[in-house]
């Protein structure tokens, strides 16, 4: 067993799930708008309503920052991914939840050292430092982008108007394969 494993990695959990709930948005406030969730202090349970409480690996409540959100949940699979494992960060939620602010989907060159930014700015930044600290080994770094929006896959990266269909294939080595997808090579360390 190699003794820099993590006490999960040692019991084989491969998938933990973060809770993060987002304050209240100034529309809701206007609109009278109450909280439905307590958070139990010192545990990863949230309470909706009276009775019914919830328990996960984490749970951020409405105060966390970006950062903390980050450090805790996302930092881990970093340390992991230099020592040879894949990983998924996956944010799922309803429409308006909080997806695209907690995994940092909007942003500009100009804010990318803000507190504000989210997830993945802060695994961009950490991945060209670990990058820069293995000077004596070949690193190659590539990055597709796609969005799935009505059944439809789209290539991010792709900068021609009428963007090719592209189709998911599986390949009986590799795996599931979006066929056709472009892969940029990040030039810059940021
Ligand atoms: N932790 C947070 N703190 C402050 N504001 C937040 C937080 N999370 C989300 N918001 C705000 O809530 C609104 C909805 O968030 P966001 O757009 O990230 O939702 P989404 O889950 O990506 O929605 P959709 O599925 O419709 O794209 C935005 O105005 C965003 O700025």
């Amino acid at each position: 067993m190699n003794p820099s494993m993590s006490k999960d990695e040692d019991k084989g959990i491969a998938v933990r799930v973060a809770l993060r709930c987002r304050p209240l948005v100034p529309k809701e406030v206007n609109e009278g708008c109450q909280p439905c969730l307590t958070f139990v202090p010192g545990e990863p349970q949230v309470v909706v309503g009276n009775d019914k409480a919830f328990t996960y690996d984490y749970v951020f409540d409405p105060m966390a920052e970006q950062e903390e959100v980050y450090t805790t949940s996302v930092s881990p699979l970093l340390s992991g991914l230099f020592r040879g494992y894949h990983a998924t960060v996956l944010a799922y939620g309803q429409t308006g939840s909080g997806k695209t602010f907690s995994m940092g989907g909007t942003y500009t060159s100009a804010q990318e050292n803000e507190p504000t930014v989210g997830v993945i700015p802060r695994v961009i930044r950490r991945i060209f430092q670990e990058r820069e600290k293995r000077a004596s080994s070949e690193v190659t770094l590539t990055v597709s982008y796609l969005e799935i929006y009505n059944e439809d896959i789209l290539d991010l990266l792709c900068g021609s108007k009428d963007k090719p269909a592209i189709s998911i294939r599986e390949d009986p080595k590799e795996g599931i394969k979006v066929c056709s997808l472009q892969r940029g090579v990040p030039m810059a360390t940021p």
